[in-house]
């Protein structure tokens, strides 16, 4: 178990990155879901150890992590969101590279590591190739082969699947929630559907705070009767944004389908939504917006 109890990060210039975090985050894939500046690479990036909160306590298990740095890393995968190693270097070679690096000392142990590492990720057959010949989705299976070595049981994933198309998204996540069983395995991103589909547990943060933590499914059935939807011809948006707090608008075949969050029946031929773990995010973001319209518009 992960735990972060009141983190805190101030950046230099004085942005308030984390503020107040507590999290417990149990073995399983778990997925930290916000917009772009919400704070979750700067969270990444300090359970890796890789800075120091302003204040703050991290433990893992009994390892205190930021008194025990070291320790954590021997047992950490991270793949962060700007993995910038392409060379071109075959994967074969560069996954043996930094399996040196990791501490795998002995040949015979690195030759099976990486064997079966490029077998799990399903780049054996392009072992011999350069990694700056890649696309994205085999960067990003490359990028989890290295994050597997020495069998680490806290993962950290940093929005991979940005920019990958649907079947390579679809085979990377597959590929985590297999390996996201025995271990913590946190998944930051923007995007929904990635959490849906795989995270028994979730955290939403927004503004560098947790907004909303739970079981998707949890979090769905709670925000039942709240969201409500129709179609309306495109005209007619502007004059639904001033009357109700529209959450999300998808143009469908010429017209607008809006959601919009009301803890009563609005009428006006709104019927219940059920956009699923999607809505139960916009609202989320809807009311934070709502309640510091200031700090969001900044
Ligand atoms: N080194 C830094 N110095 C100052 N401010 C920073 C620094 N790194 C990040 N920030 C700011 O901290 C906030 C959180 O950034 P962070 O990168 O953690 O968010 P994020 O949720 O990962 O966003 P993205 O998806 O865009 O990477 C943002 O306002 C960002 O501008």
């Amino acid at each position: 178990m992960l735990e972060l109890q009141n983190v805190t990060h101030i950046y230099p210039n004085g942005t308030r990155a984390l503020d107040d975090v507590t999290l417990s985050i149990p073995k399983g894939m778990y997925g930290l879901l916000g917009p772009n500046g919400a704070g979750k690479s700067t969270l990444m990036r300090t359970v890796a150890t890789l800075q120091t909160p302003s204040s703050g306590s991290i433990t893992f298990g009994d390892l205190d992590i930021l008194q025990e740095a070291e320790e954590l890393r021997k047992r950490l995968g991270y793949l962060p969101q700007d993995f910038g190693v392409y060379p071109r270097v075959s994967a074969y070679d560069m996954l043996d590279h930094m399996a040196v690096l990791k501490g795998v000392g002995s040949s015979k142990e690195r030759k099976e590591t990486v064997e079966t590492l490029l077998e799990q990720v399903n780049l054996w057959d392009v072992r011999k190739k350069a990694i700056a010949g890649f696309s994205g989705g085999m960067r990003q299976r490359f990028g989890i082969a290295q994050a597997l070595i020495g069998n680490p049981d806290l993962i950290i994933v940093d929005e991979p699947t940005a920019g990958l198309d649907p079947e390579e998204r679809n085979r990377f996540l597959n590929l985590l929630a297999e390996i996201g069983e025995n271990v913590v395995v946190i998944l930051s991103t923007h995007i929904v559907e990635d959490v849906a589909d795989l995270c028994p547990r979730m955290a939403v943060i927004v503004e560098g705070s947790i907004k909303l933590e739970g079981a998707p499914k949890d979090l769905i059935d709670k925000s039942r009767g709240t969201i409500w939807g129709k179609t309306i011809p495109r005209g007619e948006l502007e004059a639904h944004r001033e009357k109700y707090e529209v959450i999300s608008t998808r143009l469908f075949a010429g017209n607008t389908i809006v959601h919009i969050m009301s803890d009563k029946d609005p009428g006006d031929d709104f019927k219940p939504a059920d956009g699923g773990l999607e809505d139960v995010y916009f609202s989320t973001l809807a009311s934070t917006r709502r309640s510091a319209p200031a700090a969001a518009a900044a």
